[in-house]
């Protein structure tokens, strides 16, 4: 299982609001190991951020990220090979005009024989139940079945990270249940954002991530139940009893 490793990571960004800098992510030092982890947290605490330096889609503004010791600036194109990213909006990264062309673009690097990348889309395909949809217009789908057809142009290549930022947001209960199952099924190390708790508590490790900074890494349940703490003390800063 290849590690990714966070040393000292700090990422912070010049806007026009301020004349500092603003700090997306701080002080963040974390060594994945596990084949199941799960980034967890309230909208802008910084998953998104921390989810992008996997492959080099934000750099470290100091600090580094090293996925099986290639950095993430460095070994930019050896990285991206080696992990695959999953994006919460499919239409950000479905780019030809069907899912199967989609899913055959992606091999194009990887597998030179035409008949060859066409099977294996083909059995990527079939593997998310889409090839009923393949030849339809990204346009005509609806977003679950476009979140499904990203995963599965991702997931055709066969890297050895899979990075996912919140794959289930449009995901009906069968689909969630058979991205769940996917995701259980797959050799490759998960790294996964997502607001659905239940996906969370199916990881080995979870981190909480709050205003920039993990708040929280260890077992699920206890992750969960510190994130719902935490979001209850936001609610409710003077612990009041709720009318
Ligand atoms: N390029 C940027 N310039 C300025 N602010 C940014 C930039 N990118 C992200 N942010 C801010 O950084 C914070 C963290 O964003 P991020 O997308 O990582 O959050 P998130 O935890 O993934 O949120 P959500 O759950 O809503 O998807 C947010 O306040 C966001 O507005």
């Amino acid at each position: 299982m290849p590690a990714v490793a966070f040393d000292q990571v700090r990422v912070a960004v010049e806007t026009e609001d301020s004349p500092q800098p603003k700090v997306l992510l701080d002080a963040v030092s974390l060594r994945l190991d596990e084949a199941r982890v799960g980034v967890i947290g309230a909208n802008g605490s910084g998953k998104s951020t921390l989810l992008r330096l996997v492959n080099g889609l934000i750099q470290p503004t100091s600090g580094t990220v090293t996925v099986d010791g290639d950095d993430t600036v460095r070994a930019v194109r050896k990285v991206r090979r080696n992990v695959g990213f999953v994006f919460t909006d499919p239409l950000s990264q479905l780019v030809m005009p069907t899912g199967r062309e989609d899913v055959e673009l992606s091999l194009r690097r990887s597998v030179r024989n035409g008949t060859e990348r066409r099977s294996k889309a083909e059995s990527a395909l079939a593997r998310l139940g889409l090839l009923h949809l393949a030849d339809q217009s990204i346009y005509e789908l609806s977003g679950g079945e476009r979140q499904l057809m990203a995963l599965a142009a991702v997931l055709a290549v066969e890297p050895k990270v899979l990075v996912l930022d919140e794959p289930s947001t449009l995901l009906d209960l069968r689909n969630r249940e058979l991205l769940r199952r996917t995701l259980a099924d797959l050799d490759q190390q998960i790294i996964m954002s997502t607001h659905d708790l239940d996906l969370a508590l199916d990881m080995d490790r979870v981190l909480v991530v709050q205003e920039g900074q993990v708040a929280f890494d260890g077992a699920p349940t206890e992750a969960v139940a510190a994130y719902r703490h935490w979001c209850m003390q936001a609610l409710d800063p003077a612990g009041r009893d709720a009318p």
